[in-house]
């Protein structure tokens, strides 16, 4: 008897307990970005190394806020005054310049009125006192964790690896990824389309959204559907980590994906998620050359192509890419406009969040790219849910630019 469709959780969870990670690699700043951490990362510095001035201004002694006092020299960004001094006494401060020993505190220069190098207060002095100063070690000291392991690297967390002391990052090796699309009615040139054709989306998709992520994808197909050719075009993933097809997953006459894997030497993981669109997905391994290959058969339905490739191909990228959080997260907007009962397969419905409110497309059809390609968010209907009414909160996936996680 047939397994009945996984759900959601148990799908993804089974499919990231096939992944082993690839192999630690140490790459510059420059090529780091979009990668994850392969461990964590540990400051090699003090970040500020002194206390630093936050502001333009000058410098006096603890509590020696009244004035009046004498400009005894400067202390510039990169050029530090070396002396000490002593109540009564004032150095000339900029932004990020290091704070004079025996110094505790600085003025705003808008606060000041100076005349030679004579300082008088005509305005208020910093409260609390240490206001303008960041102290020693404010940002991270050195041993520190600065970034836990399977940090994804963004802009921001390379400028932190920078700060900390870092030129190159230990990460995982980029995965190689076949991407094929198969089916007779599919026209590889969508300018020279017949009749009977429909131009082949999919694997230029898929191959896009793969490329948001460091990987190394190859796109092959429209292939037939024939076992002979599906043969061919896997042999060309022969050294690939992850193969993923798209159409023939599902139960028809020609949809030849499921015997085509076996034939090659696949084992299937599982068949059938409960979720729609994307219900007939397959999940298999093949072990090859001392690696782990991963295939994922997505149906051949775009829009059920896109929301599996956003549900489980990104997913295994991201884990194989070392990241501690592969899933997508939720989350919660207010509906604009109300949502019918759902039936009994959880669903993800295409719909367009403004800013404010979150309304779903009129069209849900599972070949409709129109609607997918004005949506942001698929908004994520448990099985079974009641109407839901304009105002209430729903839980969404965010899908522009491959989403969050
Ligand atoms: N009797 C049943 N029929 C179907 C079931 C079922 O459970 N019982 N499941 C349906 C569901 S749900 C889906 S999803 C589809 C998926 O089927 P396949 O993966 O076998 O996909 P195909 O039949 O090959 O194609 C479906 C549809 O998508 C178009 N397509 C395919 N590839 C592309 C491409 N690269 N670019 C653009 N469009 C593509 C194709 O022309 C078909 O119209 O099965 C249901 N049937
Ligand atoms: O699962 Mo299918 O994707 O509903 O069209």
């Amino acid at each position: 008897m047939r397994e009945p469709p996984l759900q959601l959780e148990e799908a993804q969870a089974r499919l990231l307990a096939l992944v082993e990670p690839l192999q630690i690699e140490r790459v510059d700043i420059d090529g780091a970005l979009g990668r994850y951490l392969a461990e964590p990362l540990r400051a090699r510095r003090t970040q500020p190394p002194a206390a630093l001035s936050a502001m333009d201004g000058y410098a006096v002694s603890e509590g020696d806020l009244t004035g009046p006092w004498q400009v005894v020299g400067e202390s510039a960004a990169g050029h530090p005054f070396e002396g000490t001094i002593s109540s009564g006494q004032a150095v000339r401060m900029s932004t990020g310049a290091r704070l004079p020993a025996d110094a505790a505190c600085v003025i705003l220069q808008e606060d000041l009125a100076r005349d030679q190098d004579r300082l008088t207060l005509t305005g208020e002095p910093p409260s609390p006192a240490h206001k303008h100063i960041r102290p020693c070690g404010l940002d991270f000291r050195d041993g520190d964790e600065v970034l836990p392991i399977g940090t994804r690297l963004g802009p921001a967390q390379l400028a932190l690896a920078i700060s900390a002391g870092h030129r190159h990052l230990p990460v995982r090796r980029a995965p190689s990824v076949l991407v094929m699309d198969s089916g007779d009615e599919l026209a590889s040139d969508p300018e020279v389309c017949l009749e009977h054709q429909i131009p082949a989306s999919n694997a230029a998709m898929l191959a896009a959204m793969a490329r948001a992520l460091p990987c190394e994808v190859q796109r092959v197909g429209p292939v037939p559907d024939s076992m002979e050719a599906l043969a061919e075009a896997l042999s060309q993933g022969a050294d690939a980590d992850v193969i993923v097809t798209s159409g023939g997953a599902s139960v028809g006459d020609h949809d030849l994906v499921k015997p085509a894997l076996e034939a090659w030497g696949a084992k299937l993981g599982f068949w059938r998620v409960a979720i729609k669109p994307g219900k007939p997905i397959i999940v298999a391994t093949r072990e090859h050359g001392g690696k782990r290959q991963i295939i994922l058969g997505l149906p051949g339905n775009p829009v059920s192509s896109h929301v599996t490739a956003y549900l489980f191909m990104l997913p295994l990228l991201r884990a194989l890419l070392g990241a501690a959080r592969p899933l997508p997260r939720t989350l919660r907007l207010r509906l604009g406009a109300p949502l019918p009962s759902n039936g009994g397969r959880r669903c993800f419905v295409r719909a367009t969040w403004d800013g404010e409110v979150v309304c779903a497309q009129s069209i849900q059809d599972s070949s409709a790219l129109a609607s997918l390609a004005a949506s942001n968010v698929l908004i994520d209907r448990t099985a079974n849910a009641p109407e839901a009414l304009a105002g209430e909160d729903v839980d969404a996936f965010w899908i522009e630019n491959g989403g969050i996680a």
